[in-house]
């Protein structure tokens, strides 16, 4: 491997410490503790996993957890009269209802039922409309660890050409606004997308957010390039034993690392990251909503 490995896990870790530096003095000076929401309706079991580590990180920081499983056939009237609940609920700062929802529900009502100031996801509408005019808003935590990882590396982004596979709602779009804001040329590949390899190969930054295992192979990567791989996906590991699995990104590590300047690992790059951005995004909300200076850093 010829890449310098950027190690996300270490990184959460410095995050989340400045994190819990600004709840001990949110504490301490003010009397205020901040308090994340997290709805998780249905069973899936992936994302009782990731909810119940970001409950866990919440409590290490020194924040108060708030979790709230609801039945997988919750009505919609329920689910919103919970966040109504919550939006008025002066100890809850932020509030995350975990993607994706059961079908019967309307997502985008649902979201943006949630106080865009609580909104520590980033997703509600007019926080969208605000990223996507340069005004300061709450960042969706996936895209925002990625930038906070490429400064990191690079200093200015400034002229460097970005190519950000994927155009979800929570990844890819809200990736392409933070990398236009730091003035890069920025490109958004998806599946219409002619020629995938040439365009992917132009890229001094490449961001993988499609969902497929290993997509990506190191041929189509620049010499040089930084390569950000938002893709989990759980594929079957026969060679640890039968009905093993393991994580691996949209990237093909191996091939990709002999060829970029530095690259994430999946998993400990930008998974941790992300929790690390929604507690960094919760102690945002909480001092906005206090009319308390922000902590320094932790925003975009
Ligand atoms: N590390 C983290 O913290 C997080 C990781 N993830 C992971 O990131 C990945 C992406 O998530 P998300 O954005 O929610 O996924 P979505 O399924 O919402 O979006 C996937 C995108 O990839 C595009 N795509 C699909 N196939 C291809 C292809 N063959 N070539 C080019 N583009 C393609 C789709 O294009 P089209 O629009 O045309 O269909 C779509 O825009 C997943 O693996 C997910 O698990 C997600 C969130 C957080
Ligand atoms: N409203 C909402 N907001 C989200 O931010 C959101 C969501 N819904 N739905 C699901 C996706 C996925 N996601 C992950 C975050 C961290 C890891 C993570 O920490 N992964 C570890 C590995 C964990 C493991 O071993 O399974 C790593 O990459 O190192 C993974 C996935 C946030 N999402």
């Amino acid at each position: 491997m010829t890449a310098t490995l950027i190690d996300g896990k270490a990184f959460a870790a410095t995050v989340r410490g400045k994190v819990a530096e600004h709840v001990a003095r949110l504490k301490n000076d003010h009397g205020i503790t901040p308090g994340l929401a997290v709805v998780l309706v249905g069973e899936d079991p992936a994302s009782q996993v990731y909810v119940r580590s970001k409950g866990k990180m919440t409590v290490e920081v020194g924040m108060h957890s708030y979790e709230y499983k609801l039945d997988a056939a919750t009505e919609e009237a329920d689910l919103l009269a919970l966040i109504d609940k919550l939006n008025n609920d002066p100890e809850v700062h932020g509030i995350l209802v975990q993607l994706p929802l059961p079908k019967h529900l309307d997502e985008d009502l649902v979201i943006n039922s949630i106080d865009p100031a609580k909104d520590v996801d980033g997703f509600h509408i007019s926080n969208v409309g605000l990223l996507g005019t340069g005004q300061k808003s709450m960042v969706p935590c996936t895209p925002l660890g990625c930038l906070m990882m490429l400064r990191d590396h690079h200093g200015s982004l400034s002229g460097m050409d970005a190519v950000v596979i994927g155009r979800s709602n929570i990844v890819g779009k809200p990736m392409a606004q933070l990398l236009l804001g730091d003035s890069c040329t920025v490109t958004i590949a998806h599946s219409r997308t002619k020629d995938l390899p040439d365009v992917v190969k132009r890229a001094d930054i490449v961001v993988a957010a499609v969902g497929r295992p290993e997509m990506v192979p190191g041929d189509w990567i620049k010499p040089g390039a930084t390569v950000i791989d938002v893709g989990i996906n759980r594929i079957d590991a026969p060679e640890k034993g039968e009905g093993k699995t393991r994580l691996v990104g949209d990237c093909h590590f191996d091939s990709c690392a002999e060829v970029a300047g530095a690259i994430t690992p999946v998993p400990g790059g930008v998974g941790p990251m992300t929790i690390a951005c929604l507690l960094a995004n919760t102690v945002t909300a909480c001092c906005r909503a206090n009319g308390l200076a922000e902590p320094e850093g932790l925003t975009a």
